[in-house]
């Protein structure tokens, strides 16, 4: 995975930035005004050429290449210590004695190099090009914000730099001017801009595919016979059929958006029981001065962060974008197609089968989940820490209306071109009825029992009738692992059998859509693998996430509850 580095130096408080200047007035031998931190602006920062430390003995030639800004001069670890420090008379317990560093917060690094870094040091020639350009960066930086007490808490500095050894040098020059720094390394996930490029291309070019096989084939997967046979194909066999039969139409667009429209002034009009989400990070962060006041966990990578999103929870007035998108907006229209679909087989036939009237069933209990518990979804994955970008909108308004259809449509395009219904035998028909009804309860229970639980803890619960409230739904006096982040985590109910129960149940849900339809096709299971997929990518990350935010709680928690989704097996 490509992970691009930078180097970001932080100030994090007015305090911190007041230890900085007495230290600096220290370095330079001038004596602070105490509480007049601000009128040292002009003395305090030592001019980069005037107030570089010394080189080599006086007479050498170091001396003379580093005071005359040669590029190749060099730095040694000695030459980065404060103007005046003695080596052998400095060591830790005179640094606690010093009252002004004494005064500093505990979190502030100290002055003086460590020993580990100057033994680095010894070891490296750095040249004074290199020194003197990030010197000058922060002294700018120093300079800028000296003015700006008040917006300190959030300012830091960026310095981008693939180079290990140049971060390094940052690291140390902020260290020497009391600046805390670190590597804010760039993770990427599907795969960096690569991964995500492909999918934006590939999710609605499968679409494509997957409509043709389903419009014109029974569902039946199709490919070009030989090589020679790739370009007619593509030609005939997709471009054309997507030309006559796929393309966005005015009338399907009105419809469409027609529906988009009603649900946002319905969403506006109507908006739903209002709950408090859980808290989101600081808008207020100013990053060198490039980002807007909104991005968030931006990589810097235009394609990546298209694809991811830049804000968490963009609003239009009283409306949460990202909360209408995934819950107002695709299952509705899931579930109106498979309505449709019944409806056509009854205009058609006169008679509805089982297997359209448990799809209808399955997208009923889901939208209905998601409308009657819009209350839990706030502290849901989903609106905490997915951002609205490319993959969460276009999975929301195609994927998830256009895909998850799959089995209703086979189902009645299969009885429409071959006049052959799809049915089972009855005790295939209540099994599956009874797994749905088993999973379904699983499902809305595990959700609603952590959701809750959640809500409880931050005080955002409010008691709702909505339909159906199903028992076990809520656990009173649960047991959990409290964490010293500060968050419990959960430990009764089906989240003391294993750590992703709903997970577990809602895949059975899945395989349920797809088994009712039977073997002929791919197509209705088509859900459940991209799903699958979704969902164990996704506790990875959630897994790695939460270790990392809870430590040897996290341990705790996974020793008290050993399996992810099904107990004694995985
Ligand atoms: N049909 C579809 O297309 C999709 C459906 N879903 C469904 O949505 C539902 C919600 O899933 P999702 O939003 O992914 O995940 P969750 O709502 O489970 O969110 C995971 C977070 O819950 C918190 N958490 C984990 N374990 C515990 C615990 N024991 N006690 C308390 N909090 C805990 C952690 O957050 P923290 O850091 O706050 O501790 C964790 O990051 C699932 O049923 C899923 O199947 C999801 C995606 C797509
Ligand atoms: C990821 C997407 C959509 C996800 C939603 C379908 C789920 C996200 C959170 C889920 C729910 C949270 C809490 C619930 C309370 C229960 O009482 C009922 C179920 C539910 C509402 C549950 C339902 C599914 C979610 C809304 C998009 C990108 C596909």
């Amino acid at each position: 995975m490509n992970s691009p580095q930078s180097t970001v130096i932080f100030v994090h408080s007015t305090a911190h930035w007041e230890a900085i200047q007495k230290q600096r007035a220290q370095l330079l031998g001038v004596k602070p005004e105490p509480g007049l931190i601000k009128k040292e602006k002009k003395a305090a920062p030592p001019s980069v050429k005037s107030k570089r430390p010394n080189v080599g003995s006086e007479i050498s030639r170091r001396r003379k290449r580093w005071v005359n800004n040669h590029p190749q001069a060099v730095l040694y670890a000695e030459d980065l210590r404060p103007p005046g420090y003695i080596y052998k008379h400095c060591n830790t317990r005179i640094l606690e004695q010093d009252t002004m560093i004494k005064s500093r917060p505990q979190h502030i690094v100290p002055t003086i190099l460590n020993r580990h870094i100057r033994r680095d040091l010894k070891k490296t020639h750095i040249s004074q090009g290199l020194v003197t350009k990030f010197e000058s960066m922060l002294m700018e930086f120093i300079d800028t914000w000296l003015d700006d007490l008040e917006q300190l808490d959030n300012v830091y500095l960026q310095i981008a730099s693939n180079n290990q050894f140049e971060r390094y040098v940052v690291h140390t020059l902020s260290q020497y001017y009391g600046l805390e720094s670190f590597n804010n390394e760039v993770h990427y996930e599907f795969g960096g801009p690569v991964g995500v490029c492909a999918m934006m291309i590939g999710f609605p070019c499968l679409m494509y595919y997957f409509w043709i096989s389903l419009e014109y084939h029974q569902g039946r997967l199709i490919y070009p016979t030989s090589l020679l046979q790739v370009k007619p194909w593509i030609v005939n066999e997709i471009w054309n059929k997507i030309k006559v039969g796929a393309y966005p139409s005015l009338w399907a667009t009105q419809v469409y958006m027609g529906y988009v429209v009603f649900s946002f002034v319905l969403a506006y009009c109507m908006p739903g029981p209002v709950v408090e989400g859980l808290p989101i990070p600081s808008l207020n962060v100013y990053v060198s001065g490039i980002l807007n006041h909104q991005t968030h966990r931006m990589s810097g990578n235009f394609v990546y962060d298209y694809f991811m999103g830049s804000c968490l929870n963009p609003r239009i007035g009283p409306v949460d974008l990202k909360m209408w998108a995934e819950i107002r907006l695709p299952w509705p229209v899931l579930f109106y197609l498979s309505l449709s679909c019944l409806l056509k087989q009854y205009e058609t036939y006169g008679t509805v089968t089982a297997p359209a009237v448990f799809m209808v069933l399955a997208h009923f209990l889901y939208v209905n989940a998601c409308q009657k518990g819009e209350e839990c979804i706030p502290t849901s994955w989903d609106i905490f820490y997915e951002k609205d970008g490319f993959m969460l909108i276009f999975w929301n308004m195609a994927g998830v209306p256009f895909t998850y259809c799959y089995s209703s449509i086979y189902l009645m395009k299969y009885q429409l071109t071959t006049g052959r219904a799809i049915t089972h035998n009855i005790f295939y028909i209540a099994s599956l009825f009874s797994i749905l009804l088993l999973a379904y309860y699983v499902f809305d229970t595990g959700n609603s029992q952590k959701n809750r639980f959640r809500m409880e803890q931050n005080g955002s619960f409010i008691a709702r009738n909505a339909f159906p409230q199903l028992p076990w739904g809520h656990i009173r006096n649960p047991t959990y692992i409290r964490t010293e982040h500060g968050n419990l985590l959960l430990t009764s109910g089906w989240w003391g059998i294993c750590r992703k129960p709903h997970y577990t149940a809602d895949l059975t849900m899945a395989i349920s859509w797809g088994l009712i339809t039977g073997s002929g096709s791919f197509l209705p299971y088509f859900y459940f693998c991209f799903f699958l997929c979704v969902l164990v990518h996704r506790v990875s990350r959630d897994m790695e996430r939460c270790a990392k935010k809870y430590g040897s709680d996290w341990e705790k928690y996974c020793e008290r509850v050993p399996y992810i989704f099904i107990p004694y097996v995985f």
